[in-house]
């Protein structure tokens, strides 16, 4: 059976802010096959992040059916979001988010010890990532030390860290200039196909989003 790593059907969120509601997604439908890399774009303010919450398992609010890797995620406890967002799913934000007292080898490890590898197998599997992100020589830099380039590149690495299924990435090059961005971006998506997970990506820049397999566009809270 081709299972789909990611499957939404009528997924809807609405906001209420001074007693105005906003329907941000109004019925979003998408499938994500294994090893696909799909573009998320869409104006600012059209609901990219907003999905990704959903399809990341961050957020209540939402209806309709979230099926991740086949599992029905809509009526799970708190507990079973967080097994999946351990087991299936890797993250990158715009921000980093790095922990500026550790290394950047530390910050591709640690979420290695948390889902019970072992010291000296996560130090190896930090360290192929790092290098194969050209960060070879500077595994033992804080991210004070490092580049906005270098610090999303340990930020890559990181949520491919624990082999996840799926990579949710919101703007994950927006705070680089545009050639660094290109740059980030074309070895986050090689780094994606050689570890075969799928991916789904934000952008605003519609060039960024030609580079992958698919591009979906969100407007008016449907997706096209
Ligand atoms: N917690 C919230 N409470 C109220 N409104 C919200 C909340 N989160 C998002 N919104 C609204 O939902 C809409 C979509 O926001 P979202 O951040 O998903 O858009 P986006 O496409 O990611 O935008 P950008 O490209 O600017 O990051 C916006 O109008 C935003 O104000």
């Amino acid at each position: 059976m081709n299972q789909k790593t990611v499957e939404l059907r009528n997924v809807r969120r609405s906001f209420v802010q001074a007693d105005v509601r906003i329907e941000v997604l109004r019925g979003v439908d998408l499938d994500i096959n294994a090893n696909e890399i799909v573009a998320l774009v869409g104006p600012s303010g059209s609901g990219k992040s907003t999905l990704l919450q959903a399809v990341g398992l961050l957020e209540g609010g939402f209806e309709g059916s979230i099926k991740l890797n086949g599992e029905e995620t809509a009526q799970l406890p708190a507990s079973g979001h967080t097994r999946i967002r351990r087991d299936l799913l890797g993250f990158v934000y715009q921000f980093h988010h790095l922990l500026p007292d550790f290394s950047a080898l530390e910050n591709v490890v640690m979420p290695q010890l948390i889902a019970g590898v072992g010291q000296k197998a996560a130090e190896q599997r930090a360290e192929t990532l790092l290098r194969s992100l050209g960060l070879g020589d500077r595994l033992n830099h804080t991210p004070s030390k490092l580049s906005g380039g270098e610090q999303q590149r340990v930020a890559v690495a990181r949520a491919l860290a624990n082999a996840p299924k799926l990579v949710l990435a919101d703007e994950p090059t927006g705070n680089l200039d545009e050639a660094t961005a290109e740059l980030v971006l074309a070895e986050f998506i090689s780094l994606v196909r050689q570890e075969g997970s799928a991916a789904l990506i934000a952008t605003h820049n519609e060039r960024l989003a030609a580079k992958m397999d698919r591009v979906v566009r969100l407007h008016e809270g449907i997706l096209s």
